[in-house]
């Protein structure tokens, strides 16, 4: 009998950037706002070998992790508790800890900002960084492409509507894009119903990547399909198909995208749980997660398609006034961090 968990999120072959291709991620980020993506090129190799450094990383003592902690542009390690990803039904911090790379120029994949010492004690360690960096922000830019070509964006005069998304993008430009690991201890005594390692929340960028670990499950989204909580398991990768790649991607559509479709594409609401398993193996979650965002000042205006506008009078941000790309992410991150 397969071992295999049910999956409620397509998978996505996204070799191609053609209609088929655009319309088969359009219709998973307007139904579920999240799905898997494969054929995305990134080696089996190369994530291990993330992992493997953020595992390195977490093991630092606590003192020595501390010497760069987070700061108001979201650069910089936090730890246990130092986030609260939902501050209006949890009072304690997510028993979580992370390292952000934030600040990022594309070009060189390096933060403009200075990066703990320990990912320059060797070469190796921050040409990976700089390496993934730079690919997860093409990845994310094929799929702003995808999700064009599917939304049929019009010519402008300045930009061909593929072009819509991607010309808010200039890899040079500041933007609240952010590369990130991810650890959450596992913790054999708890409850596993009750205890949240991350707070339900919906992300602050246009979309998110995320890689997962086989037997460190733990994500849950609030399907806006099914209104209830679902879990999304482990996919392995398919070798004969897609040899030396490394498993599926998870992707989901964060606010912006949402702002800028009138609602169409679903920000959905996530979190992270101690499932049973993990519960019973007390066995650690790691994550590695690209937030991908447009400039700075980028306006979350409606999109020009013939698909939005049909549907601009009932979106989710109709009544609120325009933000930019900055406004918005300031305001989330004030709430998550307890800033200003
Ligand atoms: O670790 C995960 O699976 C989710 C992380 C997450 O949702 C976030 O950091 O925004
Ligand atoms: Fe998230």
């Amino acid at each position: 009998m397969s071992q295999e968990k049910e999956n409620p999120l397509q998978v996505v072959d996204i070799t191609a950037v053609d209609q088929k291709t655009a319309e088969k991620t359009l219709e998973a980020c307007t139904s579920q706002g999240f799905l898997f993506i494969e054929g995305h090129g990134i080696s089996q190799e190369q994530v291990d070998e993330l992992f493997a450094l953020s595992k390195l990383f977490f093991q630092l003592e606590e003192s020595e992790k501390t010497k760069h902690t987070i700061d108001i542009s979201n650069h910089g390690y936090t730890n246990y508790g130092g986030e609260n990803l939902d501050p209006s039904s949890q009072k304690k911090g997510d028993p979580k800890e992370a390292m952000n790379f934030a600040c990022l120029d594309f070009e060189t994949g390096l933060s403009k900002k200075a990066i703990h010492d320990f990912f320059h004690e060797d070469p190796r360690r921050i040409q990976l960084v700089q390496d993934t960096t730079k690919k997860l922000y093409a990845l994310s830019i094929k799929i702003l492409q995808l999700l064009a070509l599917g939304l049929k964006i019009e010519d402008t005069e300045s930009c061909k509507g593929v072009d819509w998304f991607t010309s808010r993008y200039d890899p040079k430009k500041d933007s609240g894009s952010t590369f990130r690991f991810l650890h959450y201890p596992g913790q054999k005594s708890l409850n596993p119903e009750a205890v949240i390692r991350a707070g339900a929340h919906t992300d602050y960028g246009s979309m998110t990547l995320l890689f997962q670990k086989m037997h460190e499950e733990g994500l849950e989204i609030y399907s806006p399909v099914y209104k209830k909580w679902q879990a999304v398991p482990f996919v392995a990768a398919d070798s004969a198909r897609f040899p030396g790649e490394a498993p599926p991607i998870v992707v989901n559509i964060a606010d912006q995208l949402s702002y800028w479709t009138a609602g169409l594409l679903k920000s959905t609401i996530h979190r992270v749980k101690f499932p049973k398993e993990a519960q019973e193996s007390g066995r650690d979650r790691y994550s590695i997660v690209f937030f991908s965002h447009p400039n700075d000042d980028t306006l979350l205006e409606p999109v020009p398609s013939e698909l939005i506008r049909s549907i601009a009078n009932r979106g989710a941000n109709v009544e609120s006034t325009l933000l930019t790309a900055k406004q918005h992410l300031d305001k989330r991150l004030a709430s998550t961090y307890g800033f200003y």
